[in-house]
């Protein structure tokens, strides 16, 4: 069995590294200058294996299933351009967001663009540099057909990358997408001092509200409550390898922040409170967040705009 990765940014070149170690794997990306050199500088220190072919030429990519591993804002473009040539395989969305343009997640888009494919989602708790170290990691992989699923779990899963099926393909969608908004403010509230304690309140408050949000369109409840939602949740508000987490830390402290870095959860926020703003659900730190990213509003008011909302039932 061949797999493609579609994306060389760290997260697909990670994968295709993990992977390569027992499969034929090829990683196509925009950009491939420096394969020659067997290193991707989006993946600083880890030299790609002699088996991992890399190419620039899509047209070329034969694998009967392609990991799907661009920034969520890109897909949509990307499949406009390319869907005829992915059609009809299986295809595993790896980006964690919601498309502004359209307000729907990457599995959506995917599916409408190639209605003949298997669609599939692989996310969770995941550090791009932890996989391709080889260093143990849980993820999950959802998908609507049950055997379908059980075959890609399979098919994926590697000797350190151990994958649990599901197939609550939006419960795993978004327990991924909403993560990284409350990681940029977990980071806000630690950039401009409020403390651990504050921190909490906010991984706490953001879980409901990605509940809130998940359930409402369809999601299962122990979804959020497992590696995708609760696991990557942790994981990115806890830790510095976040780039979700850093532009919050950036943000909260009033610093500059490295333009060109992928940093979903802005763009996903803005979509997030559109959505939420249609359905008339509540989503207080996906507002904010939104607001931030947008220079709507400004650090000094995002607590008080949290503080001074009206007392309620936990
Ligand atoms: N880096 C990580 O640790 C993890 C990333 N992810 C997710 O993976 C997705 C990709 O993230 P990264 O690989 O980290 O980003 P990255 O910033 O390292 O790379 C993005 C890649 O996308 C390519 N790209 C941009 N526009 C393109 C287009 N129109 N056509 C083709 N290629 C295009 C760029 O050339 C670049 O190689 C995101 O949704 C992210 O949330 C998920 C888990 C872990
Ligand atoms: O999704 C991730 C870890 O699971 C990566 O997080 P960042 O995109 O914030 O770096």
């Amino acid at each position: 069995m061949s797999i493609a990765v579609i994306g060389a940014g760290a997260f697909g070149t990670a994968l295709a590294v993990s992977l390569a170690a027992k499969r034929q794997v090829t990683l196509w990306g925009r950009d491939t200058d420096w394969a020659g050199r067997r290193e991707n500088p989006r993946l600083p220190g880890i030299r790609l294996p002699a088996g991992l072919q890399v190419s620039g030429q899509l047209d070329r990519i034969v694998a009967e299933t392609l990991l799907l591993a661009l920034p969520a804002q890109v897909l949509g473009g990307f499949l406009a351009e390319h869907a005829a040539r992915l059609d009809g395989r299986r295809l595993v969305n790896c980006a964690k967001g919601i498309d502004l343009a359209s307000l729907t997640g990457p599995t959506a888009l995917i599916a409408r663009a190639c209605p003949a494919a298997t669609v599939a989602v692989l996310t969770g708790p995941s550090f791009a540099a932890d996989i391709a170290r080889g260093l143990p990691t849980a993820l999950t992989l959802a998908c609507a057909d049950a055997d379908a699923a059980e075959a890609l779990q399979r098919d994926l899963s590697t000797a350190s990358l151990r994958l649990y099926r599901t197939t609550d393909v939006i419960g795993a969608e978004l327990g991924g997408a909403l993560k990284n908004i409350i990681a940029i403010a977990a980071g806000a509230a630690i950039g401009a001092g409020y403390g651990d304690s504050a921190r909490a309140s906010i991984v706490t408050r953001g879980f409901a509200e990605m509940q809130r949000l998940a359930i409402a369109l369809g999601a299962r409840p122990e979804t959020l409550a497992g590696l995708s939602g609760l696991g990557d949740l942790v994981l990115t508000c806890t830790s510095q390898q976040s780039r979700n987490f850093r532009y919050g830390l950036a943000l909260g402290a009033g610093k500059p922040f490295a333009q060109g870095t992928t940093v979903e959860g802005a763009a996903t926020a803005r979509a997030v409170s559109a959505i939420a703003r249609r359905m008339e659900l509540e989503m207080p730190i996906s507002d904010l967040v939104a607001g931030l990213a947008e220079g709507r509003v400004a650090m000094e008011h995002a607590l008080d705009i949290l503080l001074n909302r009206p007392l309620k039932e936990e």
